[in-house]
């Protein structure tokens, strides 16, 4: 089974902000992304705008609508009241709720969904009577009792958190070991109902393992690497090469 592709814009903003100019352009790169084949846009909006800013949450909902009505645009944040609001004005196909401290350099963790239940139950229900799907990030390899309660509290998926197996890149065994710890855990969350996302670290050579251990993996959403691979290789092409390693056949 292949992997659907959604590309994160977080490492171009940030590289757009670092003057006060529009270059490079986050809807212009982003157009190039979904041409090339990306099935969707990710951004993660955190309260400094250090990379997204809000305003450019309209510009690409109208891309997408105006010329790739098939793609789908998923914002991933903490849901703070402005999070929110962001997500009731920019109508993202999917929203992944994550649970980011404003102060964290990046995601390095998932949600604890027992801890959690309450908070993420009455969540999920709003953004579902606003008519978006929701996703769960998972802390570390869910366990079935975990998984439960994720799909109690309503998420229609959850994204595993692939942070760790991404750290593996220098150790095969250890990269074996997490991916086949990954795959059970996906294949639980499948039979209860839930679909599954993966995201974090994940690069051209990881992805093909993690798509082989998880075979109903339902979409990656992929930053830092593809867009470290796009300078070396132009992002249109780098996008036909992470499609690749997700399965998909590319002209
Ligand atoms: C939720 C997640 O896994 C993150 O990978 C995130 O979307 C990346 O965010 P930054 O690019 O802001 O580090
Ligand atoms: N959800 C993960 C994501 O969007 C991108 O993470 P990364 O590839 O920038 O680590």
């Amino acid at each position: 089974m292949a992997a659907l592709l959604s590309v994160n814009l977080n490492a171009i903003a940030m590289l757009r902000n670092r003057r006060d100019l529009p270059w490079p352009s986050v809807t212009g790169i982003g157009r190039i992304a979904l041409a090339a084949g990306a099935s969707g846009l990710t951004v993660h909006p955190r309260p400094d705008q250090r990379h997204i800013r809000f305003s450019d949450l309209a510009p690409i909902r109208e891309l997408i609508d105006a010329e790739f009505p098939h793609a789908e645009f998923n914002i991933e944040g903490y849901p703070s009241a402005d999070f929110l609001e962001l997500v009731a004005e920019h109508r993202p196909e999917q929203v992944t709720l994550v649970p980011d401290d404003p102060a964290q350099a990046t995601s390095d963790h998932g949600w604890d969904f027992r801890a959690h239940r309450a908070m993420l139950t009455d969540v999920c229900s709003r953004l579902h009577d606003e008519g978006f799907r929701v996703s769960l990030f998972a802390d570390g390899v869910p366990d079935r009792e975990a998984l439960e309660i994720a799909r109690a509290v309503g998420a229609d998926r959850i994204e595993l958190y692939t942070g760790p197996y991404g750290g593996t890149h220098a150790d095969e065994a250890a990269a074996e070991r997490i991916a086949g710890e990954l795959g059970r855990t996906a294949e639980i969350a499948g039979a209860l109902g839930l679909g599954v996302n993966a995201g974090h670290d994940l690069t051209v050579d990881n992805l093909p393992r993690l798509v082989r251990h998880i075979q109903a993996l339902a979409e990656v959403s992929i930053g830092h690497g593809l867009t470290a691979d796009a300078l070396e290789y132009g992002m249109a092409e780098t996008v036909r090469r992470f499609r690749r390693a997700c399965g998909q056949t590319v002209d």
